[in-house]
């Protein structure tokens, strides 16, 4: 099928690089419905870093997971650079995610057996891409592990690590990176170099979605978005780590 491309109210065209337009997510357990997600509509601009915020059980995993197209909204739409991703079938959504999403996780999902170079390359030799060797090296060298691109990750730190991680999510050159709690289990110094990253990947045209719990990442976003019960109740720009903190308690109250 040919992909159309769409505005939805919010958006302002191709300078937004995600959209949400009226989420919800639902899910039915034997304890009955549980509506995770109540209505979110939101517009990602390009070279933003936005953070979602919000108390344990608010929302932001399944905000995430719907905004990469790795669950189906109940009602509403997600689009990615203009595209409804709900209009596309499953190795459309796939090859579509590939070339235009990253992901970073608290956990940093590489494989002890391969080099720092190999962990980067292995989603292009799994999609059975040629491996472009200088993106590769470009990669790395943009997360500063350019002289360690031949040890495997148990002879790196956790920071390290989550750098070859980010390189890893950087290496296609992304429109969106979305990333779920990826300084979580960092010291506060690896913390902040991978914060740096993110920012410096935000200033350089890339689009930065960060779930997180710590006020001091969220400060390097240009917003933050706090959930409540499945709905944004709260946005505040540039602001810093002390002024998120106490917006959070209060929700927490
Ligand atoms: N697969 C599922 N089945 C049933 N309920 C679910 C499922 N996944 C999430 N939920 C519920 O949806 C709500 C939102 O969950 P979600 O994981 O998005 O919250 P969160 O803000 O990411 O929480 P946390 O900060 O604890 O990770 C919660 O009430 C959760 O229990």
């Amino acid at each position: 099928m040919t992909v159309q491309q769409a505005t939805a109210p919010g958006s302002t065209g191709t300078d937004v690089a995600v959209t949400l337009d009226g989420l919800t997510r639902s899910y039915r357990s034997k304890a009955g419905r549980v509506d995770a997600l109540r209505g979110i509509t939101h517009a990602f601009r390009s070279g933003t870093f936005t953070a979602i915020m919000g108390p344990s059980g608010s929302g932001k995993s399944t905000l995430l997971q719907l905004a990469a197209g790795l669950d189906e909204p109940t009602s509403g739409r997600v689009l990615i650079g203009g595209i409804p991703l709900g209009g596309l079938d499953q190795t459309e959504l796939t090859k579509l995610r590939r070339d235009t999403m990253g992901f970073v996780f608290q956990a940093y999902n590489l494989l002890d057996a391969l080099t720092a170079f190999d962990n980067v390359a292995l989603p292009a030799r799994l999609a059975g891409q040629r491996v472009d060797r200088a993106a590769v090296h470009d990669a790395l060298a943009r997360v500063g592990l350019r002289e360690l691109a031949r040890r495997r990750p148990p002879e790196l730190s956790g920071g390290q690590q989550q750098r070859v991680a980010i390189a890893r999510a950087l290496h296609v050159r992304p429109q969106v990176l979305f990333a779920d709690e990826p300084t979580g289990a960092l010291d506060r110094h690896s913390g902040r170099v991978v914060l740096d990253l993110l920012r410096t990947t935000a200033d350089q045209g890339q689009t930065v979605v960060m779930v997180t719990h710590d006020p001091l990442a969220a400060s390097y976003a240009d917003e933050v978005l706090f959930l409540a019960d499945g709905m944004v109740v709260g946005r505040l720009r540039d602001a810093d780590a002390a002024q998120i903190a106490t917006a959070m308690s209060e929700l927490e109250q």
